[in-house]
């Protein structure tokens, strides 16, 4: 059973406080992309993980666990568990999303065994799981999981876990910067609370205490009418300090993109993967070829969204 799973970027990454359990409270409006990873399960005698680059893909798989802490392991067995069936999953992950990118790759795998898994052991008339269970399981693996089952463009609250779809009209064209070495998503939160005690927040008594996000109306109006201009001026990020802080180089990076012609800029997610909006096809093309030639990125991709989330190829 094999499944395709896309990546996302985040077009507005709101942070707000921290919670009682350690996470903070987000506005995540998600949108998933046309850079795939594709992973395949067959039912075995005992488990096992393999994981290697797709073809003509350059990511770096050495950081990805291929042992049973990879987070596609870990949803075959809470399929399993959920299912009541006493069955192993040989997993084969093949890459194209780039590792501790900001681009949710592990969770991308997680949501791709979850589908797979399902439909491999869920073989009765009247399925156990259907895909909300499935979107509802995932947040038991990570905030992001269950975007990468439900895919499109959504926002995602609490974690980023609650989601709902949101209207959109038409595609639109980014292109990707990689960068070489990942950035880890807790350090990330961490250097966020970090410069945010530092600057002394007025409204931040306790640590942590940051007003809670709200989704940006300039950005959902740009979604529904199909206006990558609009979208680009309206893309925001509140990680996006912390990750050029631990990081400096990504400011060389996301001026590139600018001067190359670029709606939107910004980090994704967490990063160190900075993603840049074009207003078309054509200006996707030029921009592309604009960063490659200004040889700030490791690699640059190029892709459209939304598409939908994880799905048996
Ligand atoms: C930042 C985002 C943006 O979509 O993703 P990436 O850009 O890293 O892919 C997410 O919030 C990452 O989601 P995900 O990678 O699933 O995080 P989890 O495994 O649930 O949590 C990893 C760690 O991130 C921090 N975390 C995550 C989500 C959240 N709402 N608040 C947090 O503070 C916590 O330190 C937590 O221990
Ligand atoms: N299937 C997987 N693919 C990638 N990383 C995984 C996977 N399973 C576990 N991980 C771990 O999750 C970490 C975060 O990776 P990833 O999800 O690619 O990045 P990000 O959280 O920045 O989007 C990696 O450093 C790796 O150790």
């Amino acid at each position: 059973m094999t499944v395709r799973v896309p990546a996302k970027v985040n077009l507005q990454l709101g942070v707000g406080p921290i919670r009682d359990d350690g996470y903070h409270d987000l506005v995540n409006v998600f949108h998933a992309v046309s850079l795939f990873d594709e992973v395949t399960v067959e039912t075995a005698a005992a488990p096992e993980v393999r994981v290697q680059a797709a073809p003509y893909s350059r990511v770096s798989v050495a950081d990805v666990p291929a042992d049973q802490d990879n987070l596609a392991a870990r949803a075959a067995r809470l399929v399993a568990a959920r299912l009541g069936v006493d069955a192993h999953a040989a997993i084969r992950i093949r890459k194209a999303i780039p590792v501790a990118g900001g681009m949710a790759g592990g969770s991308a795998d997680a949501a791709a065994a979850l589908v797979a898994c399902a439909r491999l052991w869920d073989d009765r008339d009247e399925p156990v799981l259907n895909r909300a269970d499935l979107v509802e399981l995932g947040a038991e693996l990570g905030s992001d999981v269950p975007f990468a089952v439900l895919g499109g463009t959504a926002v995602g609250v609490g974690r980023g876990e609650r989601l709902t779809p949101a209207l959109t009209r038409g595609t639109f064209h980014w292109v990707f910067a990689t960068a070489d070495g990942g950035l880890s998503t807790p350090a990330v939160y961490a250097e966020c609370d970090r410069l945010r005690a530092e600057e002394g927040a007025p409204d931040a008594g306790d640590a942590g205490g940051a007003p809670a996000a709200r989704v940006s109306e300039p950005l959902m109006t740009a979604l529904a009418t199909g206006d990558a201009k609009g979208l680009g001026a309206a893309l925001t990020n509140d990680l996006e300090a912390a990750a050029l802080a631990l990081r400096p180089s990504l400011g060389r990076v996301l001026d590139a993109g600018r001067d190359h012609g670029a709606v939107g800029a910004l980090v994704s997610g967490s990063g160190p993967t900075c993603a840049f909006l074009a207003e078309d096809e054509e200006d996707a093309a030029d921009l592309a070829e604009g960063l490659d030639g200004a040889r700030v990125a490791a690699q640059v991709l190029r892709a459209y969204g939304p598409v939908p989330g994880a799905m048996v190829v």
